[in-house]
């Protein structure tokens, strides 16, 4: 089942109740919803739970085979109740932690549903056929919400056609074939993307960090620390943006809150003596994943150029796999500033991966479906919050249902 069909089966639920009723109702019953958001899941955990059943079971004849046969089905009865209890409940985590990543993406995309859904409202309100000046308003509508331009120009075309066949005869049909072909085009776009994280095979993961100042590059470092410390790993951090002494003490402090340790030195030190530092005492010292900070100044590309060279080079010499990952920071509410910065940051360094941080803050999420479209540079993380834990991994499914939801008719 393609993306949009799961959406709209998904959001059917709603589409039961009166729409009056619709608001109170999405309010009252998100957790009911977002488990039948994932009832596709909940029906393949339910697979994945009998199958183990069974082999539990299976393996509990093997267990009491030279028993006798009363003793038999006692042993049986609780092996099996055991391993179910047990599959229960990891199955009933596994639910509850679906739940809890459905109502982050949702929280965390309410201010880009509520933008795009008003001007998709707006749109349709202001016109009365669907002629040239519909399509024109569309396409401006559209770049807005920050799809991109090639999108806003893809998606008026096919809805151009689907309107000479008549395939959308009622105001209805139109919202509903603009939300599909943007989510067609975005599943289409991301069949070969990898966003995934990576880690080494053996020995310390090192991330690089790049991106201008204040998109909340530090910010993320720190969280993703956070997340990899608590999961019992290592962590060690390097502050070589010593470009400004305020980037190196931001570090600092975040090492001190999530009790991190911190590879520094003065301001304006050379930045790769700072990494080759941090290098040698990951190495050394067994570290797990070491997260380099970087300055991201790109006024001046041949040197960010050079820099970013120099402190690739130092990392190769000591690791020849690494950099695992070289993750660029972008800031979501900067709309189309953001996929301008990506571009020249491409031009400088090979870049795995993006965060996009702030998501939560803006009414333009539509730069997701951009920044697939237009750069092809997987988005790996994204900052739904300013709290430690809301820099998630992206999830595309998640991230469509959070954007689009309420948005979506049924037929
Ligand atoms: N709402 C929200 N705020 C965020 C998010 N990520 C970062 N911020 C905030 O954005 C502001 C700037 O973040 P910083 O990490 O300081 O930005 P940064 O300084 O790019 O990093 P430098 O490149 O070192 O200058 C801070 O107030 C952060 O709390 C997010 O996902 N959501």
């Amino acid at each position: 089942m393609g993306l949009f069909d799961k959406l709209k089966k998904a959001f059917g639920v709603q589409e039961e109740k009166p729409q009056s009723e619709q608001s109170e109702a999405i309010k009252e019953n998100q957790a009911d919803e977002q488990v039948a958001i994932k009832q596709p899941e909940l029906e393949e955990n339910q697979d994945k739970t009998t199958l183990k059943n069974e082999e539990t079971s299976n393996q509990a004849d093997v267990t009491v085979d030279e028993v006798s046969e009363v003793a038999t089905e006692k042993t049986v009865d609780t092996v099996e109740n055991k391993a179910t209890e047990e599959v229960t409940s990891v199955n009933e985590q596994n639910q509850a932690q679906n739940v809890a990543e459905t109502q982050r993406y949702y929280h965390g995309l309410t201010k880009s549903r509520d933008g795009f859904g008003a001007k998709i409202n707006a749109l349709l309100a202001n016109f009365r056929s669907v002629d040239e000046d519909f399509f024109d308003d569309l396409e401006e509508t559209l770049i807005e919400a920050d799809v991109g331009f090639e999108m806003a120009m893809k998606i008026s075309e096919e809805l151009r056609n689907e309107v000479k066949f008549q395939n959308v005869k009622q105001k209805k049909d139109v919202s509903n074939v603009i939300i599909e072909k943007l989510v067609n085009i975005y599943e289409e776009e991301g069949k070969s993307e990898d966003s995934q994280l990576h880690f080494a095979k053996q020995g310390p993961t090192i991330y690089l960090f790049v991106g201008v100042n204040g998109v909340g590059k530090t910010t993320t470092i720190g969280k993703l620390a956070h997340r990899y410390q608590t999961e019992g790993k290592k962590v060690l951090m390097a502050a070589a943006d010593t470009f400004r002494a305020g980037a190196i003490e931001q570090l600092v402090e975040w090492g001190r809150r999530v009790n991190v340790e911190v590879v520094h030195k003065e301001e304006k030190s050379d930045p790769a003596a700072v990494v080759f530092e941090a290098v040698q005492k990951a190495k050394k010292e067994n570290y797990d994943i070491l997260l380099v900070d970087t300055a991201g100044r790109l006024q001046n590309k041949v040197n960010l150029m050079n820099e970013l060279e120099k402190i690739q080079r130092v990392i190769v010499r000591e690791l020849p796999e690494a950099p695992h990952e070289v993750i660029l920071a972008l800031d979501a509410t900067t709309g189309q500033n953001a996929l301008t910065q990506a571009k020249q940051f491409g031009e400088v360094t090979k870049v795995s991966g993006i965060v996009l941080t702030k998501l939560d803050g803006t009414a333009r999420g539509g730069i997701v479906l951009a920044i697939r479209n237009e750069l092809h540079i997987p988005v790996k993380l994204v900052g739904l919050g300013e709290k430690m834990d809301d820099l998630r991994d992206f999830n595309s499914e998640e991230f469509v249902y959070g954007l689009f939801k309420g948005l979506v008719t049924q037929d």
